[in-house]
């Protein structure tokens, strides 16, 4: 067996994940545009903690919880530069 199939599913996947990042990074950037526009801090850790708790409850292997953890906090680190 080779890797091939496994990879070009891999890239089907990344493909996916490209437009949906971008489409949540547009998002931010207007919400971004909005805190500017009414003084409002960048960061919101209420918010961060239902975004976390909201992807706890979604992901179905909970094993993964902290890889995923690991990554929307990433994700949500980025958000926050982009919002600047
Ligand atoms: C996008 C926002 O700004 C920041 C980034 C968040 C995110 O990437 O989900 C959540 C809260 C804020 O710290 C927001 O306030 O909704």
């Amino acid at each position: 067996m080779s890797l091939e199939p496994l990879r070009n599913e891999i890239d089907k996947v990344d493909k996916e994940l490209v437009k949906l990042l971008e489409r949540r990074f547009e998002l931010v950037k207007e919400i971004g545009d909005y805190k500017k526009l009414h003084n409002l801090p960048v960061l919101d850790l209420a918010r961060e903690q239902q975004v976390l708790q909201k992807k706890k409850e979604q992901l179905s292997n909970k094993d993964l919880w902290p890889h995923f953890e690991k990554l929307f906090q990433h994700i949500m680190n980025i958000s926050k530069e982009l919002e600047k």
